[in-house]
C-alpha cells in the first residue's frame, strides 16, 4: 500500500503538493481562478462552487484543488505555473535605476559576450558556422522529481527558480557526458543574453572558463577576478562594482567546465570578503556556495563524475542535459547541410544504421558524422560502427582537406599524416596526464608540432575576452585530444610499459582519494615535457582518461591493425593488444568477484559500477566476439542491475554486443536511464538471453515498443516486461495483445504511469482472453476508466493465473469495481487487487466486499479508499467516512487467521 501510495504521490502533483499548494493558494484564488476560466479549464459554475461565501479561505483552496483534479493534468499545470509565477514575486523587477556608466560597461560585456559566443569553436578548423544556423535544442531534465515540471525543459528554465530544490543556494549544476553539448549550451545562453533576449532580468553576465581560470597563477579578489577575465569598465570601475555587490540579484555568473579545474571542489577555505584576494579556485568555490556574493545566480556545467556530495550540498538545483533526442538529430544533420538531397541521405544512412544512430544522440558525435558525409556515404558495408571508427573519419576528413592522398591506397592515408599525428598525440598525451587541454606555443615546440600540423585543423587559438591566452591552443574539442593521446599510447615505442595497465585501472577499482589532486600546474612548457606521467587521476579527471583507454581498445581492434601496421612494428602492435585484452580481462574478474554471495532464497544479483560500463564499451570498440565471449564466460549472476548508470542507445549497443554471450538468462534491470527507443533496438540482439527486462523511466514510445515485442516474441526466456513511467500509449497494446496470445509462458507486464486509456485497456483485453499464464498485470497510473476496467475484468473473469492486478489511479468508478469484483469471486490465483485513487463509490465498495466473502483464496490486502472528486461536498465528506469505516472493516477481516 505504502509502494503504492508512493507511485501515485509521483504521479499527481496536486496531490503530493496539496497541504503546500492549499497554503499558496489562499492568497490568490481569484487570480488563480480567472487562469483557469482564460484557459478555458473551468466555467464560471466552477468558479461559484469554489468560492462558496461560507467556505473559508483554505476549504476554498482545497474545493479549487478537488475541482482542478477532475479537469486533468493541463488544469493542474495552469494553477501551478500560476502559484509558482506569484512565487517568483518580483524582486528583480524593483525599480532599480543602473547608474549611466553601469549601462555602458553592460553595453561593453554584451558586445564582447556576442562576438566570443556567435560562432561555434568546433568549425574553426575547417569553416566558421553561426551558432544561431547550426543551434540545436538538445535534451534537458531535471536531476530529481519535480512535480512542477512534466516535458523537457528550456534553456530559460535553467536559470529560472522552476525545479528549485534548495532555495537556500543560488547555483544550478548543468551536468552532462563529453560532448553533450554543455558549453555550446551556455554559448547559447550569453549570446541570447547578450541580444537581450533572454534573462533580461539580469544586467550583466559574466563567464568564466574553468579551463581558463588554471592558468590563472596570481591571487585575485573577487572585483580583479570579475573585470579580468571578462572585460574592464572604461570608467567608475568602484561605482559598478559597488553596485553589483548592492544588487546581486540582477548579476549572472557562468562557470563552464568544472571538471577541467585542477583543484576538486572543498568548502576548506571560507572567504566572504569580496576585495580580499586568495587563489582563483578559492574565489570561485566560495562564490558557488555563496559565501562570496550571496544572491549572484551562478550557473555551473560539469561531466557527471565530477560532482561530489561537497558540491551538491551548495546547489540550488542539478539540470541534466542528456544530448540530442532523436528529433534533435534529424534537426542538426538538417541545419548543417542546406542540401536538403544530402541531408536526406545521411539521415538514410542513420536509419539504416542504429548503432551509429545511437551515438549520434551525442552532438560532438553527431557533428562529426554530419561533417563527413562523404566518407560516410562512401563507405557502404563498413559504415561506423564504434566511436573509435567515427574519430577515425574526422582524422581522414581533416587530413585530406589538407593534403590529398599521394599514392593511392585506402589504408596509406595515415601513413601519410603520421609525423602530425604524432606530434599532436604527444601533445595530447601529455595534456591529458596533467589536465592540461590549454597550450603556449612552447608547448607546442616541445612536442615538435609545427605550423602544418596545426593547419590540418585539430588544433584552434584558444577564444579569450583577455588577452592572456590570447596566443595559446586548443583541441578542437577534448574527446580530440583524448583520441589523438590513444594515437600516441599505441604508436609510440618509447612510453612506460606500465601505461597501458594503469590508463585501464577505473576509478572505483582504485578507490583512490577523490578529493586531491594528483597533477602539478602544467601550463608551462616544462611542465608538458615530463617523460612518464602520473596517471593517478582524481574523480574529475578519470572521464578523460576513460576515454582516452575506449580509444586505445578501439585503434587496436583487428579492423584498424592494418591501417596501424603501415605506422609501426606489428610487435609493438601485438604487445599493446595482448596487454590491452589483459586488462579489460582483469577488470571484469574485479567486478565480478565483488558480487555479494545471494541470501537464501533471493537470486544473485550484480549492481554494475560505473566503471562496468565503460569496460563494456572498451570491450564493444575492440569488435572481437572472442574477447566478449570471454569476459562473459565467467559471470554468473541472475539479475543485472544498472539503474541509474547514465545508459544511452551507445551503451546498450555495447551492452546487447556483449551480454549476448552470457550462458545463462537473467534479469536485466535498466530502470532510470536515457535507452529510448534506439537504446531499445540496441538491446535486442541480447533479449534472448534476458527472462526480464526493466526499462522504466526511459524515454521509450510505442516504436520502440513494436519492436521489442516483436523480437521478445520469438525469444524463449523472455517473460516479464516492466515499462513504468514512459511515453507509451494505447498504440503500444496491440503489440501486447499479440504478446499474450502468442506467448503462452509469459508472466508479467507493467505498465504504470504511461497514457493508456479505456481503448488500450479493451486491446489488452483482447489479448487476455486468449491468455494462460499471466501472473501480474501493472496499470497504474494510466486512464482506463470504468470502460477499461470493465473489459479487462470479463478477460480476467476466470483466469486462474493472475496473481496480482494494478489499477491504482485510473478512473475506475463503481461499475469497472462491480466487474472487478467477479474476478475475486472467481479466482483462485489473486493475491492482490490495487485500486487506491479511483473514484469508487459506496456501491463499487459493497460489491467488492462481497466478492472478498466469497475468495477464501486471497492472501494479501487490497485496499479501497475514496478520493475521488464529487461536486458536492457534503456528500463527498459523508463517503469518506463511510469509506473509512469499510477500511476498518477489511482491516479486521483480513486480520482474521483465515485470511
Ligand atoms: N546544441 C547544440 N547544437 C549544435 N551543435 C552542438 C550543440 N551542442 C553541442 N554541439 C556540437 O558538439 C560539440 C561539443 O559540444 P560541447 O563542447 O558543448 O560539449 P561539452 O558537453 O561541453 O563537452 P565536454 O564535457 O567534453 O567539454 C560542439 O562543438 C558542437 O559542434
Amino acid at each position: 500500500i505504502v509502494g503504492v501510495d508512493r507511485m501515485m504521490k509521483r504521479k499527481s502533483t496536486l496531490l503530493t503538493r496539496r497541504p503546500s499548494l492549499v497554503n499558496k493558494l489562499q492568497g490568490c484564488i481569484d487570480g488563480t481562478l480567472e487562469a483557469l476560466v482564460v484557459s478555458g479549464h473551468f466555467t464560471s459554475g466552477d468558479c461559484d462552487e469554489v468560492q462558496l461565501p461560507i467556505h473559508t479561505p483554505s476549504q476554498q483552496a482545497r474545493c479549487l484543488l478537488n475541482h482542478v483534479r477532475s479537469k486533468g493534468e493541463a488544469a493542474a499545470r495552469v494553477v501551478l505555473t500560476y502559484v509558482q509565477q506569484k512565487q517568483e514575486s518580483p524582486v528583480n523587477q524593483e525599480t532599480v535605476t543602473p547608474p549611466k556608466e553601469l549601462l555602458k560597461y553592460q553595453k561593453k560585456l554584451s558586445s564582447s559576450l556576442s562576438a566570443q559566443s556567435c560562432f561555434l569553436s568546433t568549425y574553426g578548423g575547417t569553416s566558421n558556422m553561426p551558432l544561431d544556423d547550426i543551434y540545436t535544442e538538445g535534451q534537458l531534465e531535471l536531476a530529481h522529481d519535480c512535480p512542477d515540471i512534466n516535458g523537457p525543459l528550456v534553456l530559460e528554465d535553467i536559470v529560472s527558480t522552476v525545479g528549485t530544490v534548495n532555495k537556500d543556494a543560488d547555483t544550478v549544476l548543468v551536468s552532462g557526458q563529453a560532448g553533450s553539448g554543455k558549453s555550446t549550451l551556455l554559448q547559447r545562453l550569453h549570446l541570447l543574453w547578450a541580444r537581450r533576449a533572454v534573462l533580461q532580468d539580469f544586467l550583466l553576465l559574466f563567464s568564466f572558463s574553468c579551463r581558463r581560470l588554471n592558468s590563472e597563477q596570481r591571487e585575485l579578489s573577487v572585483q580583479e577576478l570579475l573585470f579580468q577575465h571578462s572585460c574592464w569598465p572604461d570608467r567608475e570601475q568602484e561605482e559598478i562594482f559597488q553596485f553589483i555587490l548592492d544588487h546581486p540579484h540582477l548579476i549572472l555568473f557562468t562557470f563552464d567546465g568544472l571538471d577541467e579545474l585542477k583543484q576538486s571542489f572543498s568548502d576548506e577555505h571560507r572567504l566572504c570578503c569580496p576585495t580580499q584576494r586568495a587563489p582563483v579556485h578559492v574565489l570561485l568555490f566560495n562564490l558557488i556556495q555563496g559565501s562570496l556574493m550571496k544572491g549572484v545566480r551562478k550557473v555551473v556545467t560539469s561531466r557527471p563524475e565530477a560532482v561530489g556530495p561537497l558540491l551538491k550540498k551548495h546547489l540550488c538545483k542539478e539540470v541534466l542535459l542528456k544530448g540530442f533526442s532523436p528529433t534533435g538529430i534529424d534537426c542538426f544533420v538538417r541545419k548543417h547541410h542546406t542540401d536538403p538531397t544530402v541531408a536526406a541521405k545521411i539521415l538514410g544512412s542513420l536509419q539504416a544504421n542504429t548503432a551509429l544512430l545511437g551515438l549520434c544522440h551525442s552532438p560532438v558525435l553527431c557533428w562529426i558524422v554530419s561533417q563527413c558525409h562523404m566518407e560516410l556515404l562512401g563507405c557502404g558495408e563498413g559504415s561506423p560502427q564504434t566511436i573509435t571508427d567515427v574519430y577515425l573519419m574526422i582524422l581522414q576528413h581533416f587530413s585530406q582537406h589538407q593534403r590529398p592522398l599521394q599514392r593511392n591506397g585506402a589504408q596509406i592515408w595515415l601513413q601519410e599524416h603520421i609525423e602530425t599525428v604524432l606530434h599532436l598525440g604527444q601533445l595530447a598525451f601529455q595534456g591529458i596526464g596533467t589536465t592540461c587541454y590549454l597550450f603556449s606555443r612552447a608547448d607546442l615546440e616541445a612536442c615538435g608540432v609545427s605550423e602544418n600540423d596545426i593547419s590540418m585543423g585539430f588544433l584552434i587559438q584558444s577564444k579569450d575576452m583577455s588577452s592572456t591566452h590570447s596566443n595559446h591552443y586548443e583541441f578542437l574539442h577534448v574527446t580530440m585530444q583524448c583520441f589523438f593521446a590513444a594515437f600516441y599510447v599505441i604508436l609510440t615505442s618509447n612510453i612506460d610499459r606500465s601505461t597501458i595497465p594503469k590508463l585501464f585501472e577505473t576509478q572505483d577499482m582504485k578507490g583512490t582519494d577523490q578529493s586531491s589532486t594528483c597533477f602539478g600546474v602544467c601550463l608551462t612548457s616544462t611542465n608538458l615535457q615530463v617523460k612518464t606521467v602520473d596517471w593517478g587521476a582524481t574523480a574529475a579527471e578519470t572521464p578523460n582518461l576513460q576515454l582516452t583507454a575506449t580509444f586505445v581498445s578501439g585503434l587496436l581492434s583487428q579492423r584498424h591493425r592494418s591501417l596501424l601496421l603501415h605506422c609501426c612494428p606489428s610487435l609493438l602492435i601485438e604487445r599493446k593488444v595482448r596487454q590491452v585484452v589483459k586488462c579489460l580481462s582483469k577488470g571484469m574478474q574485479k567486478h565480478f568477484k565483488s558480487i555479494p554471495q545471494p541470501v537464501e532464497g533471493e537470486k544473485k544479483s550484480m549492481h554494475a559500477m560505473p566503471g562496468f560500463v565503460w569496460l563494456i564499451k572498451c570491450i564493444y570498440e575492440m569488435q572481437e566476439s572472442r574477447i566478449a565471449k570471454d569476459a562473459m564466460s565467467k559471470l554468473e549472476v541472475d539479475h543485472l542491475k544498472l539503474t541509474y548508470c547514465n545508459i544511452g542507445p551507445v551503451e546498450c549497443t555495447a551492452l546487447s554486443y556483449v551480454l549476448q554471450h552470457l550462458r545463462n538468462p537473467i534479469g536485466l534491470q535498466l530502470d532510470n536511464n536515457f535507452v529510448g527507443d534506439v537504446g531499445v533496438e540496441q538491446l535486442l540482439p541480447c533479449l534472448h538471453i534476458c527472462n526480464s527486462i526493466y526499462l522504466r523511466n526511459n524515454n521509450i514510445t510505442d516504436e520502440g515498443i513494436s519492436k521489442l515485442i516483436a523480437k521478445g516474441i520469438q525469444c524463449e526466456n523472455f517473460q516479464k516486461v516492466a515499462l513504468f513511467n514512459n511515453k507509451l500509449t494505447d498504440a503500444c497494446t496491440q503489440h501486447f495483445a499479440h504478446l499474450l496470445k502468442t506467448k503462452q509462458d509469459f508472466l508479467s507486464i507493467r505498465l504504470g504511469n504511461n497514457h493508456i486509456t479505456a481503448e488500450g485497456a479493451k486491446q489488452l483485453a483482447e489479448g487476455l482472453k486468449f491468455n494462460h499464464s499471466l501472473q501480474y498485470l501493472g496499470l497504474w497510473g494510466n486512464k482506463i476508466g470504468d470502460e477499461g476496467a470493465r473489459a479487462l475484468a470479463s478477460a480476467l473473469e476466470n483466469s486462474q493465473t493472475l496473481v496480482w492486478l494494478s489499477l491504482v489511479g485510473n478512473g475506475v468508478g463503481s461499475t469497472g469495481a462491480c466487474a472487478l469484483a467477479n474476478i475475486i469471486k472467481n479466482s483462485t490465483s489473486l493475491e492482490g487487487l490495487w485500486l487506491t485513487e479511483n473514484c469508487i463509490t459506496r456501491a463499487g465498495v459493497e460489491h467488492l466486499i462481497q466478492a472478498l466473502q466469497h475468495n477464501t483464496h486471497m492472501k494479501s490486502v487490497w485496499y479501497v479508499k475514496y478520493t475521488g472528486t464529487n461536486p458536492n461536498p457534503k456528500v463527498s465528506t459523508v463517503i469518506w467516512y463511510i469509506c473509512l469505516v469499510v477500511v476498518c472493516i477489511l482491516n479486521w477481516s483480513i486480520a482474521r487467521p483465515h485470511r
